[in-house]
């Protein structure tokens, strides 16, 4: 079993994470977990806040001379910010003279639309939005991509698995339809894109309509596509809907901050389509049997094909649109603007990175079920055994 938590505001010292229940062996070193953090905070369209805040990684466990021992892996992400923070943030008890005339520390009593303040304010009691916004924002998601990195070495080691994301829409402005997909050579190319699109027209149109929602005070959202090449079939299972991949994948994506529609395989386009045009035909193939297209994005019944996997995860515009939006002051119920400091235009390019990091903890859990193994060399062992008693291929 393959489990996972994170703890840690966005203003806090650190993030942190566990990933428990990962075979031993897999190589890791703090260096690829920080290249990872330093692809999330890409994307043309973020913040300020990803210029002048640095990402520090401590691995606090389960990881020796670069490899994963088996014991949980506790991975730190510091926050270089937190001594402007440190009286705002303590845990401990401050001294009211000392929080006196800090701005940082004026309440928040503005609610945002769209983000989690109004509601996680009367859930949990609050009086203003402070409490609700330090762990309902998505910073929380450079902890995921910490432990996603680990997942993504297992899937590699162990199942030769490579996963990769692009942006397919940035609001209105689409990649075409049946556009080529990245390959995970075409990674390095993709994140190279100031949006991580991997269609350069289509990049430069979405440029573009960031730069007009900029002028306009205003945000976007848009889609991200992840596919993961080299997976066997059989991940997953039909037999319980808790168990079947891609509800499992869908769980994982909606997790994500913002993340407000998630497609498996052509999905919501499916849907449009008569049976004959819909499904994907099987036929005898050199290696043995194969699909002749990959319309249901390599899952069937809840399990992968061993054709690539496709997901998709629509993610709504920014909540703290600068024009800021109508809502009420909760201390005098009068009718206000919602609070509004700095924020990024857009996410959608990070939200792939994020996406990327959750479909490698879903696979590797996946994978951890099917074939077991405490080391990288019995999972991958494991795996060669089934693939060879597979006996239709
Ligand atoms: C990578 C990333 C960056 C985000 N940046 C912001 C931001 O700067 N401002 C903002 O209001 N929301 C931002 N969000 C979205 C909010 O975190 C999210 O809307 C909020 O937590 C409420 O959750 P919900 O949208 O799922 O309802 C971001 C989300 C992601 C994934
Ligand atoms: C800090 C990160 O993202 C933050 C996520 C976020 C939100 O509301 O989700 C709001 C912004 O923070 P602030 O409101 O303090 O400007 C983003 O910068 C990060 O991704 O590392």
């Amino acid at each position: 079993m393959l489990r996972w938590l994170t703890a840690g505001e966005s203003h806090g010292p650190a993030l942190v994470a566990i990933l428990e229940g990962l075979p031993a062996g897999v190589s890791v070193t703090s260096d690829d977990i920080a290249a990872a953090l330093l692809r999330r905070r890409a994307g043309y369209g973020r913040g300020a806040r990803m210029k002048f805040e640095k990402d520090q990684v401590s691995v606090i466990g389960g990881i020796r001379h670069g490899r994963t021992q088996g014991g949980p892996v506790a991975i730190e992400v510091g926050n270089t910010e937190w001594p402007k923070w440190e009286k705002v943030m303590s845990p401990d008890p401050v001294p009211a003279e000392e929080l006196e005339g800090l701005a940082r520390n004026a309440p928040l009593t503005r609610p945002r639309p769209g983000h989690a303040d109004l509601v996680g304010m009367q859930k949990y009691g609050h009086v203003e939005s402070r409490p609700v916004l330090e762990r309902a924002s998505a910073r929380e998601t450079a902890a995921r991509v910490a432990i996603g990195e680990v997942a993504r070495q297992f899937c590699r080691q162990a199942l030769g698995v490579e996963i990769v994301s692009h942006v397919v829409s940035m609001g209105p402005v689409e990649v075409p339809e049946g556009s080529p997909e990245p390959r995970p050579e075409d990674l390095a190319a993709v994140d190279a894109d100031p949006l991580r699109c991997f269609d350069a027209e289509t990049s430069a149109r979405m440029v573009a309509e960031v730069d007009d929602t900029k002028k306009a005070g205003d945000t976007l959202g848009g889609v991200v596509e992840v596919l993961a090449y080299g997976l066997p079939p059989g991940l997953g299972s039909h037999v319980h809907w808790d168990r079947r991949l891609d509800s499992r994948l869908a769980g994982a994506l909606m997790g994500i901050q913002a993340i407000k529609g998630v497609e498996v395989g052509d999905g919501f386009r499916t849907a449009a389509r008569r049976g004959s045009v819909a499904h994907d035909e099987i036929e005898p193939g050199p290696d043995g049997v194969r699909r002749r297209t990959n319309r249901a994005g390599g899952v069937e019944g809840g399990m992968t094909t061993g054709d690539p996997l496709r997901v998709r995860a629509a993610m709504k515009p920014i909540a703290t649109v600068p024009n800021a939006l109508d809502t009420i002051d909760i201390g005098t119920g009068e009718p206000a603007r919602a609070d509004h400091q700095r924020s990024d235009v857009t996410a959608v390019p990070a939200a792939g990175v994020v996406a990327e990091a959750m479909v490698a903890l879903v696979l590797a859990e996946a994978a951890v079920e099917k074939f077991g193994g405490d080391s990288v060399a019995e999972t991958a062992r494991n795996l060669r055994g089934y693939m060879e008693s597979l006996d239709i291929r």
